[in-house]
């Protein structure tokens, strides 16, 4: 496709002109977030020239009743809205494949479908696969892919695979997937996706600490004296998610990916270079420093699991998890976790991590708190407001993207009162528009060949392996820890309320 929209605009990403072939394309993946995704970036100008978009999947369709599926989503979710004239230069570069993930001889349709397209494009075949099927797909799409030659690319091109999440669901399962990918693909190659990493201001976090003199100086065990990571989502288990999720939970679901990911980059040491091995080197290291709590004792101190009963959200009244649809009515599954963690390093020694998610809670928020120590309780004590906490840095991961830094001041008057004032930075003001939606980031770095935003092999099993030993206390020990309860549209459990009292903490109020 020639780019309809912005004739006038080069693209300001490395991003080069492919294919994009999207495993799973009838999916509400597909529908929802990848191609209002390319949308988007169309319109923006930031598509490369020539980008075509090939949906494969197992139902009959033609290409015309594909793009009006398609149409229908991009109305309701695009972000830039949707241009009825656009949409109709936009959908010509869009086509649909109809083949079983199973079926060779699909493959080797695709792969003279994509031969055509490069004829006809007379340039160089670059090719991205988006594996966005249900896992248990992975491992057949892309030995297939291999069998067909397609995983191999031709000379002067590029074959780049993208691989959703869940990357497995163990270590184990990680580790083999690990391999038949890079069976596959070569690791430069392979991108394993998780969209917490295209958020802006999860990038943002890097910029926030390394460009700015006055963060890095104080981010350490000697200034900060606690972090929390909230993850918060007011739905439950709408569009048959239910299936999935109660074989997943909340640990599996989001901490060991987003969760951990987000961790790493508070925690993370200043990388050499902005290199993708440069930054996920460090990364790495964070996830390796974890302290494993290798013991059901240690899980039951520190981990707090938990499901929802019925209660009132968005003023709506909602069933409890166990009724949902396609939740076992006896599940053992949480859709609620929190965690002390430590990163056993020189810089956080003896600083507590706290992160919390879960479905069904007052509302949709994720964010980051760094929570700085006290100064010396000597000049103030005996002000009125001196104890009203102390300067906390606040990273909106979503909504309403911004950074706010707390800090005491005098109210203004003649007697010598203080109280907490907030300087706010918002990305909607501040830049004048909203935030590009994850994935448009990662698949034009996808096209781009870089990395950085992308989990490396060793960071997903090291992830694994934390996750693991929870996993096992809860579902395998002989005396499992228990699951706890919370009202819907309530912040959680008291357990988890308890787990930060302990420390003489408490919950960052969203
Ligand atoms: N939905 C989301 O917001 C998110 C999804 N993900 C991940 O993305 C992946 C896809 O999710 P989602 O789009 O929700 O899934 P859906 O269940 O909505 O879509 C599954 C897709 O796979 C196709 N498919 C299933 N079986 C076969 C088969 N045997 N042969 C060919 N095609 C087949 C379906 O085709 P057909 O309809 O023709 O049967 C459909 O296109 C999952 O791994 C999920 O975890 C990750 C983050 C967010
Ligand atoms: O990966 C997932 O993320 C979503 C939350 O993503 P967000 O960008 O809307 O914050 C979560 O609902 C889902 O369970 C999980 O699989």
């Amino acid at each position: 496709m020639s780019n309809p929209f912005r004739e006038d605009l080069v693209s300001r990403s490395r991003a080069e002109a492919c294919t994009v072939v999207i495993f799973g394309a009838t999916g509400d993946l597909t529908h929802r977030k990848l191609v209002p995704a390319l949308y988007n970036l169309a319109v923006d100008g930031e598509l490369p020239h020539g980008v075509k978009i090939i949906g494969f999947a197992r139902r009959e369709k033609s290409d015309a009743v594909f793009r009006e599926g398609l149409e229908e989503l991009n109305k309701e979710v695009s972000r830039s809205g949707h241009d009825a004239s656009l949409w109709e230069e936009y959908k010509e570069s869009i086509h649909y494949h109809q083949s079983e993930f199973t079926d060779i001889d699909g493959y080797q349709r695709l792969a003279e479908r994509l031969d055509a397209i490069d004829r006809e494009r007379g340039g160089v075949g670059n090719r991205l696969f988006y594996i966005a099927s249900a896992p248990e797909f992975f491992d057949v799409i892309l030995e297939n892919l291999k069998a067909v030659g397609l995983s191999e690319a031709a000379d002067g091109a590029w074959a780049r695979v993208i691989v959703e999440k869940p990357f497995g669901t163990d270590l184990a399962t990680a580790q083999h997937l690990n391999k038949v990918v890079n069976n596959t693909f070569a690791e430069k190659d392979t991108y394993r996706i998780d969209h917490y990493l295209g958020k802006e201001t999860a990038q943002n976090i890097m910029v926030l600490r390394f460009a700015n003199a006055i963060f890095e100086p104080l981010w350490n065990n000697k200034h900060i004296e606690q972090v929390q990571i909230t993850c918060a989502e007011h739905l439950g288990m709408e569009g048959g998610r239910g299936g999935y999720y109660d074989k997943a939970g909340a640990l599996r679901d989001m901490v060991q990916n987003h969760l951990l990911q987000l961790l790493s980059l508070v925690a993370m040491e200043p990388p050499t270079d902005l290199s993708a091995d440069g930054v996920r080197d460090e990364k790495v290291k964070v996830l390796r420093s974890l302290r494993q709590l290798n013991s059901p004792e240690l899980i039951k101190q520190n981990v707090v699991r938990a499901q929802y009963t019925a209660g009132h959200v968005d003023a709506k009244q909602v069933v409890g998890y166990r009724e949902e649809d396609r939740v076992d009515p006896e599940s053992m599954t949480e859709a609620y976790v929190a965690l002390r963690m430590h990163v056993d390093t020189w810089r956080w020694s003896g600083v507590p991590f706290y992160l919390r998610v879960g479905k069904r809670l007052p509302k949709k928020a994720t964010e980051i708190s760094i929570h700085f120590k006290s100064p010396p309780n000597v000049l103030f004590n005996a002000t009125p407001g001196a104890n009203e906490g102390g300067n906390v840095l606040v990273i909106r991961i979503q909504p309403d993207e911004g950074i706010s830094l707390r800090m005491v001041s005098k109210l203004p008057g003649t007697s010598l009162r203080m109280e907490p004032v907030k300087m706010d930075f918002h990305y909607a003001t501040s830049f004048g528009k909203g935030s590009p939606e994850a994935y448009e980031r990662l698949l034009l770095d996808a096209m781009a060949g870089d990395a950085t935003l992308f989990a490396r092999r060793d960071e997903v099993e090291e992830a694994w392996k934390y996750i693991d030993h929870i996993e096992r206390a809860w579902h395998e020990s002989e005396v499992k820890p228990p699951m706890a309860e919370f009202v819907a549209g309530s912040w959680g459990p008291k357990e988890a309320d308890d787990l930060l009292e302990q420390d003489g903490n408490s919950w960052r109020r969203l």
